[in-house]
């Protein structure tokens, strides 16, 4: 058992560069649990997928039978009620699956010699999961800096607006986090705060 293990939780905007901040953790020892790409895995469970079938019909299926992702963000992001009912409808299917995921892999990674687990989920706080983390570091970036980085992932400024209109507002984020890391300088800038701020977590573990 791994009882030091420190599990460090990510949140911030949409392009904040959690992940960025994740990958600079791993470089120092760290196990990043990616929970946008969880929810991808999890979007390709059968039962998953006849449940969002069950809902939407086969519109939201791709040519190969999978659940096509765009065609599930068109209508779960949008500021109508109609889309937030949605989102709730897609939230309950998944988060609950995310979560055993998450808690699975942090269990194992507890009896590994592991000195900390990064957990990089754009909705950690929303779903209820920092209470898994011991300390949560918000990513702080101005927006236009994130939207000009999310540009480069061929979103519009409305695609942009459309997901962080349906996020926690950044400044409670930041409220409810432990630590700020400042993301509006180089990747090299970034890098040297996140090792800081490892040392200062971590101390000499
Ligand atoms: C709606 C889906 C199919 C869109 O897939 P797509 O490939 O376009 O986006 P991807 O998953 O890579 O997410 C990119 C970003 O969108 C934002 N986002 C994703 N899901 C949500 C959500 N439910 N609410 C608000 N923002 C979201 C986040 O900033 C995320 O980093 C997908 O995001 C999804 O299944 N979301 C629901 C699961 C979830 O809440 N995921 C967030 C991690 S817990
Ligand atoms: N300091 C930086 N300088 C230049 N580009 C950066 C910097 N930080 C992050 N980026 C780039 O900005 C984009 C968004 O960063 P990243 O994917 O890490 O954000 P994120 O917070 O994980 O986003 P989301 O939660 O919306 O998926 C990426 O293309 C990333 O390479």
């Amino acid at each position: 058992m791994n009882p030091t293990m420190k599990i460090i939780g990510l949140v911030g905007g949409v392009a904040s560069g959690k992940s960025a901040v994740a990958a600079t953790f791993a470089e120092l020892g760290a196990a990043v649990l990616d929970a946008d790409r969880l929810a991808h895995a999890t979007l390709a469970v059968p039962e998953v997928r006849d449940i969002l079938v069950s809902r939407w019909g086969n519109a939201v299926l791709d040519s190969h039978g999978e659940v096509s992702r765009p065609a599930v963000a068109n209508r779960v992001f949008g500021d109508t009620a109609a889309a937030a009912v949605e989102r709730d409808f897609l939230e309950k299917a998944l988060h609950p699956r995310i979560r055993q995921r998450v808690e699975a892999d942090l269990d194992r990674l507890a009896k590994s010699d592991t000195k900390a687990a990064v957990i990089d989920a754009p909705l950690l706080l929303e779903a209820g999961w920092g209470e898994l983390c011991d300390e949560v570091i918000f990513v702080d970036t101005p927006r236009k800096t994130r939207e000009s980085r999310a540009k480069r992932r061929n979103w519009t400024l409305q695609e942009f607006t459309r997901r962080e209109g349906a996020q926690m507002p950044i400044t409670e984020k930041r409220a409810a986090a432990s630590h700020v890391v400042s993301n509006d300088g180089t990747l090299k800038e970034l890098n040297a705060e996140v090792s800081r701020l490892w040392h200062e977590l971590l101390g000499s573990a």
